[in-house]
């Protein structure tokens, strides 16, 4: 909201007590995050603001009963997309988790839908409760190895840093183009630098010397820490450390080792990507807040990473805190050791209760044809699926569960007549990303090991961060049946068994997000589940999830594009055979 002389003058009259407040929460114990302790005193809001701490009267009064009461968390990292959701929907789904505010890349619309993308993002995230700022998508395609279905310029992200929700300049992935001064990275970054605006990093894999460089060309984060040795080395050098839990990337166990009372004020929770299933059945940074109590950590001390340190990060000023002239985001907690969210305040106004949303954001999509209509593949057949193979070894996909990352193998694969032949005893399924924006006909090859899938097949327009369409099965009956369909619902995701459509999730936002509401999304995934199942999947792991992060090059060690297979260590395109 727009501060006028008239809020202002209210707002010094309420804490000088010479207006009564709108609202007094009372018979709370207040999370100090500054100072981290715990203070019982009245809370006195006018207008959404925070006005007042200690004692106060007020139009309404509400007794906290000795709940806690903390800053609404704040999300660091996130893409909206990944829940599959819309932005309204979002809110609905993470605000009773006591997520208040998020800071998203909209880098998968926009790899989809360029800045119409980015402008549908912007106008549904705007008359909601939850607060979204934005980072401008820095590398969108992620790199130069892919077809993505929009290419953008330092020039198109130019007219977004006036808009009061854009922070600055989304995860810089493409460590190539920083290292070589690569003239259209130099003029992103300058143009965040002379905006004085935020510049996020995406730094997987990259080493103490590769950190320096990121550093110094002002990249100031980074989300992508899977061990405690990077972490440390980013904190050291100035870094924020995004300590993430999310779907497929869940490394918050492994890092919480690296953070002690000396450098915790250098870290915050982030989700990244998260599926809208693990945001209701586990939470959002709640869950972070949770697993790090869990763990040891004090729980103050967690609290202060998942509101303060976020907001300082992004120099929110009025938020991550309860204090006068903060926005009255607030949190009540019954204790702290399972950090079980009772209630929920966006700005002074109740938000949720009990994990349930108060006042459900409705849809009011307006259909943006460049949105909705934006799968367009061509006609395929089994040839086009074919790998050719010869006697000696393969370079295969090794996959790892729960992670983004996969392992470079190389193994001998079963061959017939000079081509590929998937084997499911040994778990070798092919693997292969379609283009799907601008009918290119391009597509990428490969050879995965670790999905499960015994008998069918699996496809999906979610393929960080081009999106093309990604899939694996055991017979091209089944990948051009699963791929097919993916296309007919116009994006989505499908499961196939012997040339039948077992269970499916219709995305038809970009191919990225459901216009439909969050049980309607929920019931389908229960149904995708139970047929992951009756093609193999042993489920330790969500395979949709892995899948979507098998073309993303930017995340070691092998990944498929839809040009082909690439080495994330050589950065560049190798062939299918050693
Ligand atoms: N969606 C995403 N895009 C780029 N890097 C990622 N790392 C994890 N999720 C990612
Ligand atoms: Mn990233």
């Amino acid at each position: 909201m727009k501060l006028t002389i008239e809020n202002l003058r209210k707002r010094i009259d309420v804490a000088a007590k010479r207006t009564p407040a709108d609202l007094v929460i009372k018979n709370g114990k207040v999370i100090n995050v500054f100072t981290r302790e715990i203070i019982e005193e009245d809370i006195a809001i006018a207008d959404g603001i925070v006005a007042g701490l200690g004692r106060y009267e007020g139009k309404e009064i509400i007794d906290a009963g000795g709940s806690y009461i903390a800053p609404g968390f704040i999300d660091g990292h996130v893409h909206i997309e990944s829940a599959m959701v819309t932005p309204a929907e979002f809110s609905n789904v993470v605000l009773p988790h006591g997520v208040t505010t998020v800071i998203a890349d909209p880098h998968e619309i926009a790899n989809v839908s360029g800045t119409i993308g980015i402008d549908f993002m912007l106008e549904s995230s705007e008359e909601i409760p939850l607060d979204v700022f934005f980072m401008l998508p820095s590398c969108v395609p992620a790199t130069p190895f892919e077809n993505a279905g929009a290419s953008l310029s330092y020039k198109d992200l130019e007219k977004y840093y006036g808009h009061p929700r854009v922070l600055g300049l989304g995860e810089v992935m493409d460590y190539p183009a920083v290292m070589n001064n690569d003239a259209e990275m130099l003029k992103k970054l300058e143009d965040a630098h002379s905006k004085g605006k935020c510049i996020d990093g995406h730094a997987a894999g990259l080493n103490a010397d590769e950190i320096n460089i990121y550093m110094a060309a002002g990249i100031r984060t980074d989300h992508e820490c899977i061990n405690p040795e990077e972490a440390l080395d980013r904190m050291r050098k100035g870094m924020y450390v995004m300590l993430r839990e999310g779907s497929a990337a869940r490394d918050l166990l492994a890092l919480l080792k690296s953070v002690s009372e000396h450098n915790a004020r250098r870290c915050l929770f982030v989700t990244d990507d998260k599926h809208l299933d693990d945001l209701i059945n586990e939470g959002s940074i709640d869950h972070n807040v949770r697993m790090a109590i869990k763990e040891g950590m004090d729980p103050i001390l967690a609290v202060q990473i998942a509101t303060l340190n976020a907001a300082e990060c992004f120099g929110l000023k009025n938020k991550g805190a309860i204090a006068p002239g903060y926005e009255a985001d607030l949190i009540f907690l019954s204790d702290l050791r399972n950090v079980k969210v009772e209630k929920v305040m966006k700005s002074g106004i109740l938000a949720a209760e009990n994990g349930v949303i108060k006042d459900p954001v409705p849809e009011s999509l307006e259909p943006v044809t460049a949105i909705w209509d934006s799968v367009k593949i061509g006609s395929l057949n089994g040839e086009d699926l074919s790998i050719r193979m010869g006697t000696g070894n393969a370079n295969i996909i090794g996959i790892i569960p729960n992670s983004i990352v996969t392992r470079h193998l190389v193994e001998k694969a079963d061959s017939l007549n000079g081509y590929f032949q998937p084997n499911s005893d040994k778990d070798y399924l092919k693997l292969a990303v379609v283009e799907r924006h601008h009918l290119t006909g391009s597509i990428g090859l490969g050879i995965i090991k670790g999905l499960g899938i015994t008998r069918g097949g699996i496809a999906s327009t979610v393929a960080h961060d081009s999106h093309n369409i990604v899939a694996a099965g055991t017979s091209d009956e089944d990948l051009l049946a699963a791929i097919k369909h993916t296309a007919a619902m116009k994006g989505g995701l499908a499961v196939v068994q012997d040339g039948k459509i077992l269970a499916e999730l219709p995305l038809p936002i970009a191919g990225l997000m459901s216009d439909r509401d969050s049980s309607f999304i929920y019931g389908r995934l229960s149904e995708l589940n139970h047929a992951l199942r009756t093609v193999g999947c042993s489920m330790e792991f969500n395979p949709f999830l892995t899948l979507s992060f098998l073309a993303l090059p930017v995340i070691p060690e092998l990944k498929l594009t839809d040009r082909g297979l690439f080495s994330v260590s050589s950065f560049s395109h190798i062939n299918a055979e050693s």
